[in-house]
């Protein structure tokens, strides 16, 4: 117990919603650091991150669940809903992250997973686009009818509107207990993961439309010494032609993806990276149970 106080908590908190609705936008929004990433397109979040925040009262332990898959099913997919799952269980409180006042059918896929053991907060993001401000009170009441939510916070991720109220909110759910990480641990992934993470989210940033999903990122090699870090990196795609289009013209992308993870990751571990990478063509990998589990994701 902390000595100074005597009601400090420290618990798990699981962020669910379908694909884009602002569920890492909030992560990094609350933990101050990009642990997570984040992109306009759908579906980037693929691993369980814990991203962490601690302040004079609580320490918070964010969960940050993949998009809830509702449109494909291959193996990889079917991982990704039950890692969603999973993390739901294994948490104090969880919060589930809509759209403004949007509701849609997909949410309501969502709502099916939801566990009715743990305390649910509904988040309302995006309040910043709603033009109607009218329209909130008759929807919470709605949505208060379609599940037993134990709060319903309207908020903005993106410039941090009523996040405080949110953070007292979770607060309230979670146990009495002692803070389970230092202060200024930001996430319990390694460097490692994180590197990958970094070059693919510049994979999906800077590549376009043309490069799908199925984009993924190994770590070959990852050596330290000192300050200074060395990352062997391969970027892993479906067709020939989307490695042309990561290489560019005389490899001008592959170099523009380079210069800006090596500078996310050098900002992120406070030292000089080298980084390497290539590009390989590997045909149908995301329906490769052996393939997923190399990259980690079981
Ligand atoms: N206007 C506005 N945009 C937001 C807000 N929160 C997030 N966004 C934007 O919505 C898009 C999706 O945000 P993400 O945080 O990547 O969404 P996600 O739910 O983590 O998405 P997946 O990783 O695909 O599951 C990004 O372009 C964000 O900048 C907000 O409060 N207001």
């Amino acid at each position: 117990m902390n000595p100074s106080n005597p009601d400090f908590r420290t618990g798990y908190i699981a962020i669910i919603g379908r694909p884009n609705v602002g569920k890492s936008t909030l992560t990094n929004h609350i933990v101050g650091a990009k642990v997570s990433i984040t992109s306009r397109k759908a579906q980037t979040t693929r691993h369980r991150i814990h991203g962490i925040y601690t302040d004079a009262d609580a320490q918070y332990i964010f969960v940050d669940t993949p998009g809830f898959q509702t449109q494909y099913d291959s193996a990889l997919n079917r991982g990704m809903n039950k890692t969603v799952v999973d993390a739901l269980h294994s948490t104090d409180v969880v919060l589930f992250v809509i759209e403004g006042t949007r509701f849609d059918s997909r949410d309501q896929k969502v709502v099916d997973l939801l566990p009715k053991d743990i305390p649910v907060i509904l988040v309302l993001n995006k309040q910043d686009l709603v033009k109607d401000k009218d329209s909130l009170l008759p929807f919470m009441a709605e949505m208060n009818e379609i599940f037993p939510f134990a709060a319903i916070v309207p908020i903005s991720a993106r410039n941090g509107e009523q996040v405080p109220r949110l953070l007292t909110t979770i607060r309230s759910y979670l146990p009495v207990a002692e803070a389970m990480f230092d202060e200024d641990d930001i996430t319990d992934k390694s460097e490692r993961f994180l590197a990958a993470e970094m070059v693919r989210e510049k994979v999906f940033r800077l590549s376009g439309e043309e490069v799908p999903y199925s984009a993924s990122v190994m770590i070959e090699k990852f050596e330290q010494e000192g300050d200074m870090r060395r990352v062997f990196a391969t970027i892993l795609v479906d067709k020939e032609n989307q490695k042309a289009i990561i290489i560019g013209h005389q490899g001008s992308k592959l170099k523009e993806i380079g210069t800006a993870a090596r500078l996310d990751m050098e900002r992120l571990f406070g030292g000089k990276v080298y980084l390497e990478l290539w590009v390989k063509v590997k045909g149908g990998w995301a329906d490769s149970e052996r393939i997923l589990k190399q990259l980690g994701y079981d």
